[in-house]
């Protein structure tokens, strides 16, 4: 049942309404409302959105008993506890912390008291904007019947609604009813064979939980290489673990036609590869071919919004404050659009940036104190998402980086080195006797030494990162990272390794 229909609001008028409660959303109301603004956030299913019931929360729930038993096994002293080295997660027991984490997928026990606490109103409905600084919510309370109402925004109205799964148009793929990311993350099934369709950064991590619960794991990416964007070496590291654990992982390959027999639950798979063609057979598919934005039935349209834009489901296009381009209005900035939806970084903490960045503009603006001149460094401009969007993939070994890959800065024409260097410090071996896969990577500006880029791969390296992420923001030189001496025996001593490789 809903918590708060359309008829529990007291008022039609807010400083600032979100379409959305995920990071995005409720960062962005959080702040306006600290500032002295009223806030109401719009949402039309689980209040907190994506994060915490079917994306970051569960999948990384899902990955964390077998990363604390392969610790465990890695660790003289305590892998002799266990009782032999087949010891693999109790699946029931999985699932059950996972849904600890998600609440039950309950969200009042922890986001709807989370966003109350923050000051902010919640209604539950479909939002849509009907005009210029208005909105019209809409619930479907049953038996054919809708409450609905119109509001009004005094200062900014947020498009904050994320993204969905893409559906690549394979025949026979609909009709076989496969899983998507939500089945993968709230499942307490353990398919005897799973079959991703995907090489990208939700299959690896599917693909990971999955074989440690014990299915047969198959995994076909249309790309040459897995993880395509990250760095090539970082892709191979983990295809490796995961071939020597038993995934089958087709590259370069291509899904033609999807078939479920109904009768035995098992779906028959087409392949293409080289000109070649073969059939598998599994029984369960999990689609993982990324996501795009949600800005249909937004009623952008009637803002003048570009209908084209709404068709081909592209990102909402932003300036660096995260104000909607392209839209008529003769008033002042009002119309925001911040996390997945803008399509800049599709990512928990890069939304919860754009929803502080957003609200600075909009508190700025309220106040008349908005600058007339941006520049990267300020508080009103999300300059991170061209520079430094820093992520962590939870495979095995972990993969974490941040800013340019050495690809995509020759790709904008910057002229670089890198240097690379193993995970192989006292640290790290203390971490682990088995600490074989560590591998970093710094990507450099050839005439300066300054910071562009950096990949970890390894175990426990997530946490490595953000030091690297700091050195991209300020711009950093080879030279002045010497004088940040990493501690004895820490696995940050890799940093230690890199400025050697750089030779400085
Ligand atoms: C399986 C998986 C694992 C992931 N793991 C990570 C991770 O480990 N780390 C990480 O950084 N990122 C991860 N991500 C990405 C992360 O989940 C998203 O980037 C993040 O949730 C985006 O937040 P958001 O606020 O933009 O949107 P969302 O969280 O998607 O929230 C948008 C909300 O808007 C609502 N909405 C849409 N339209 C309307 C409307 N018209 N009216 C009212 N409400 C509306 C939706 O119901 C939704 O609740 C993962 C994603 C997936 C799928
Ligand atoms: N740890 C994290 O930060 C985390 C975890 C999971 C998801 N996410 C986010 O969620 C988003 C979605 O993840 P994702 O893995 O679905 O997207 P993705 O963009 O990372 O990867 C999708 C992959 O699917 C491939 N593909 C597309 N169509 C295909 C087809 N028909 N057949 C075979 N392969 C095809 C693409 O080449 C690409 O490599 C990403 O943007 C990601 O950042 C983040």
């Amino acid at each position: 049942m809903p918590t708060h229909p359309p008829s529990s609001l007291d008022k039609q008028v807010f400083d600032v309404i979100c379409l959305g409660s995920g990071w995005a959303g409720r960062v962005l109301a959080a702040r306006c409302v600290a500032s002295g603004l009223s806030a109401l956030i719009v949402e039309k299913e689980l209040i907190g959105g994506d994060c915490p019931f079917w994306a970051c929360i569960p999948s990384k729930a899902l990955l964390r008993p077998a990363e604390a038993l392969d610790d465990a096994r890695q660790v003289g002293g305590a892998r002799e506890r266990l009782s032999s080295t087949s010891v693999s997660v109790d699946a029931e027991s999985v699932f059950r912390r996972r849904d600890l984490y998600t609440s039950g997928w309950d969200d009042t026990k922890v986001a709807v008291p989370m966003v109350e606490s923050s000051g902010a109103h919640i209604v539950r409905g479909v939002g849509r904007i009907t005009g210029v600084k208005k909105v019209n919510v809409t619930l479907d309370i049953g038996g054919g019947k809708y409450e609905s109402i119109d509001l009004e925004a005094r200062q900014a109205v947020a498009i904050c609604t994320g993204s969905e799964p893409i559906m690549p148009d394979i025949p026979g793929l609909l009709d076989a009813k496969p899983w998507g990311p939500r089945e993968a993350t709230s499942s307490s099934v353990v398919p005897e064979s799973l079959f991703i369709i995907g090489g990208g950064v939700l299959s690896v991590e599917m693909a990971t939980v999955y074989q440690s619960l014990g299915s047969k794991v198959i995994l076909a990416s249309r790309t040459p290489e897995l993880l395509p964007s990250v760095d090539s070496q970082a892709g191979e590291i983990v295809r490796n673990k995961l071939e020597s654990r038993g995934a089958r992982i087709l590259t370069s390959t291509e899904v033609t036609l999807v078939k479920r027999d109904h009768s035995s639950a098992s779906v028959t798979i087409t392949l293409s590869a080289d000109g070649h063609s073969q059939n598998i057979s599994t029984s369960e598919i999990l689609v993982a071919t990324g996501r795009r934005p949600v800005v249909h039935h937004l009623g952008l349209e009637s803002i003048g919004y570009d209908p084209a834009l709404i068709e081909t489901k592209s990102p909402i296009m932003v300036d660096e404050s995260l104000v909607v381009k392209s839209i008529s209005s003769n008033s002042s900035p009002w119309l925001y659009a911040a996390g997945d939806v803008n399509g800049r970084a599709l990512l928990t903490h890069t939304a919860k940036y754009h929803g502080r960045i957003a609200a600075n503009a909009i508190i700025a603006r309220a106040r008349n104190a908005f600058p007339s001149q941006s520049s990267a460094f300020d508080s009103f401009s999300a300059s991170a998402d061209r520079t430094a969007v820093p992520q962590v993939i939870f495979s095995d070994p972990v993969v974490a980086s941040v800013g340019l890959t050495r690809k995509v800065a020759e790709q904008k024409g910057r002229d670089v080195s890198t240097v690379t260097a193993p995970v192989r410090t006292p640290g790290a071996t203390l971490h682990a006797e088995g600490y074989e896969m560590g591998w970093a990577q710094w990507v450099l500006e050839k005439d300066t030494g300054v910071l562009l880029g950096a990949t970890f791969v390894g175990s426990e390296v997530s946490d490595l990162l953000h030091a690297s992420t700091v050195a991209i923001v300020g711009a950093m030189r080879v030279e002045q990272l010497v004088h940040a001496i990493p501690c004895f025996p820490t696995m940050s001593e890799v940093y230690l390794n890199l400025v050697d490789a750089a030779g400085v």
